[in-house]
C-alpha cells in the first residue's frame, strides 16, 4: 500500500480524539456535520463515531493504516447524534438507543424502537441540546441478530421476551453503557435528562458520576403486535410504566 499522504493524516487528526482507557483505546472521530429528516423538517445534527482498540496510540497514521486490514463492516460501530450547543447548553436530552435492526430499520412493530429513535430525535430537536447515542453493539438486549431472530421463533410459540432470551442460554440483559458513558464525558460535563424508561440505564448514568438532572419517559405507538412484549418489559424487566414514578427519578 502506498504511504498515506501528510495531507491527508493532517486533515484527520484535526478530527479524531484518543481516549484512553487503560490498556484500551475509544477513538472518537468527528464532529461531522449530519442533516436529518424529521418527519417534513430538517434537522442539522453534529455525529461522531467511536471505535474500541486494544492498541492505545498516539499515531493517527497508524490507526489509519489499520483500518484497511481488518473489515470493520463485518464488526458494530456506535456514533452519537449530538445537537444545538452541546457542550455547554443547559441540560441537554439524552437518548442511548439500542440498535434494532427489525425495528429502528424495517419498522417492525413486534417491539417500540423505531416508533423511540423517531421520537427522541424530535423530542432533542425540540428541547434545543441534546444527543442521541446509537448503540451498535446491543442488539437484542445484548445477544445479537442471529439470536434474537432465534428468540423470535420462541417467541412465536409462547414464550415471553426474557424467557426466549433464558431458554437460548442467555442472561435477559447484556448491555453494557460503559463506551457511551465515557464519549458522553468527552462532549459535555453539564447536566443532562435521560430519555428512558428502563432504569437501569438511568444507575449507570448516576453511577459514572456524570451529572443526572432527571429522567423523560418515552411510550407509545402500543398496538396488538406490540403489546405483550411492552407488558413484559414492565412485568419482568423492571421498565417504568407510564404513569408511575421511579426511586431513581
Ligand atoms: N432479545 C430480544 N431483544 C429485543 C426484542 N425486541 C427488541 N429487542 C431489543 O431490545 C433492545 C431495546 O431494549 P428495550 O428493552 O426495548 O428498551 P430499553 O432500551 O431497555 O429501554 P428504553 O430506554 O426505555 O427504550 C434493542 O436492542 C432491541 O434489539 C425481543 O423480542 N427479544
Amino acid at each position: 500500500m502506498p504511504g498515506l499522504q501528510q495531507n491527508v493524516i493532517a486533515l484527520l487528526e484535526q478530527k479524531i480524539k484518543l481516549i484512553r482507557r487503560g490498556k484500551e483505546a475509544l477513538y472518537l472521530v468527528g464532529p461531522i456535520r449530519l442533516p436529518v429528516s424529521l418527519e417534513d423538517a430538517t434537522a442539522t445534527f453534529q455525529w461522531y463515531c467511536w471505535l474500541r482498540c486494544e492498541e492505545v496510540t498516539d499515531s493517527i497514521e497508524r490507526i489509519i493504516e489499520k483500518l484497511s486490514a481488518v473489515n470493520l463492516a463485518e464488526m458494530q460501530q456506535s456514533s452519537v447524534l449530538a445537537y444545538g450547543d452541546f457542550q455547554d447548553g443547559e441540560n441537554a436530552l439524552i437518548r442511548m438507543h439500542s440498535i434494532c435492526h427489525t425495528g429502528d430499520i424495517f419498522g417492525s412493530q413486534r417491539c417500540d424502537c423505531g416508533f423511540q429513535l423517531g421520537q427522541s430525535l424530535k423530542m432533542i430537536v425540540e428541547h434545543g441540546t441534546g444527543a442521541l447515542f446509537y448503540l451498535a453493539n446491543h442488539e437484542g438486549r445484548g445477544i445479537g441478530l442471529f439470536s434474537k431472530a432465534m428468540a423470535y421463533v420462541l417467541q412465536e410459540n409462547g414464550f415471553d421476551t426474557v424467557e426466549a432470551n433464558l431458554n437460548l442460554g442467555f442472561v435477559d440483559d447484556s448491555r453494557s453503557y460503559n463506551d457511551a458513558i465515557q464519549v458522553l464525558k468527552v462532549l459535555r460535563s453539564k447536566p443532562v435528562t435521560l430519555i428512558t424508561n428502563n432504569p437501569k440505564k438511568l444507575e449507570a448514568l448516576k453511577d459514572s458520576g456524570m451529572d443526572v438532572a432527571g429522567r423523560t419517559p418515552l411510550w407509545g405507538d402500543v398496538s396488538e403486535f406490540n403489546e405483550k412484549y411492552l407488558q413484559t418489559k414492565i412485568n419482568r424487566s423492571g421498565h417504568i410504566a407510564a404513569n408511575s414514578g421511579c426511586p431513581n427519578d
